[in-house]
């Protein structure tokens, strides 16, 4: 039987000389699945996020994309098949938006060597995507946040990775460029991985849920398996209504 395309086992962590934050935490992934990580404030979406990226390493339980562990390949490697867009943003203000997409190029090229045309061929087509052209001179430092976040998921197309992680991407986006990044990431045809506060977003977009809570999997699976009101009540404190007449479910949230 051929490996997952993506694969976490077991996964433990905790910051150094604490216990555990995350425990036993396993997710497999098909190509081209779209999956969603969501949980309350503290569940540990970013934490098991960094161990998706190799950020973090496991305490314990291994990470694999295409069969090989991701602690087996040098970092450089594993950027050239992993981009993650993080809620964290570059300071580096003064770089045009096109030098920071550019940035997303820097793991496949070799030494100092110039950009290629395979690169600008990268970038032209991930600021095309983004609708940054009109934007593409100006300094990232000007921008406004959700032009911000449209040029971070740039720089991680231009990075043409095989596997694309994403912390809230849909922060500070305004509701038709919500609706147009998730849109646009399930197009791509990529393997995606996101956190996502929005459940009526990840009900729509997201082949399968991981929903989080306290460190562990609470249940994963198919939106509407995983989306019910027990389950929502154990991760998120609230009650909840969930609308099932539409094309996809909508919520609505009670204390
Ligand atoms: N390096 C660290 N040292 C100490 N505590 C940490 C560290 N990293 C994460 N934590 C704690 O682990 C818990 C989970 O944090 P994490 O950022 O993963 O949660 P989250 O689900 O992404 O939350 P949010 O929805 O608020 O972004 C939090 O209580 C956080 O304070």
């Amino acid at each position: 039987m051929s490996a997952p395309f993506f694969e976490a086992e077991g996964l433990c962590w905790g910051p150094r000389g604490r216990p555990d934050l995350l425990a036993d935490i396993s997710l497999t992934l098909n190509q081209g699945e779209v999956l969603a990580i969501c949980g309350a404030n503290g569940a540990g979406k970013s934490s098991l996020l960094r161990l998706l990226y190799r950020f973090h390493r496991p305490r314990r339980g291994h990470v694999r994309l295409e069969g090989t562990d991701i602690w087996s390949l040098p970092a450089r490697d594993v950027a050239c098949r992993i981009a993650a867009v993080l809620q964290e943003q570059p300071t580096d203000f003064a770089l045009t938006v096109r030098q920071i997409v550019a940035l997303g190029r820097l793991p496949h090229q070799r030494g100092l060597s110039a950009a290629g045309s395979a690169d600008r061929d990268a970038i032209a087509h991930a600021l095309a995507r983004l609708h940054l052209n009109a934007l593409a001179e100006r300094p990232f430092g000007t921008l406004s946040g959700g032009e911000r976040q449209r040029v971070m998921v740039a720089r991680a197309l231009a990075q043409a990775p095989k596997l694309l992680i994403l912390d809230e991407p849909t922060n500070h986006l305004d509701i038709r460029h919500q609706l147009e990044l998730m849109a646009l990431l399930r197009g791509l045809g990529l393997t995606v991985i996101t956190t996502l506060h929005d459940l009526t977003l990840a009900a729509e977009y997201a082949d399968r849920v991981l929903l989080l809570a306290g460190g562990r999997v609470l249940t994963e699976g198919a939106p509407a398996e995983v989306f019910t009101e027990a389950h929502i009540a154990g991760a998120f404190s609230v009650r909840s209504r969930i609308d099932l007449s539409g094309q996809h479910p909508r919520f609505s949230f009670h204390l």
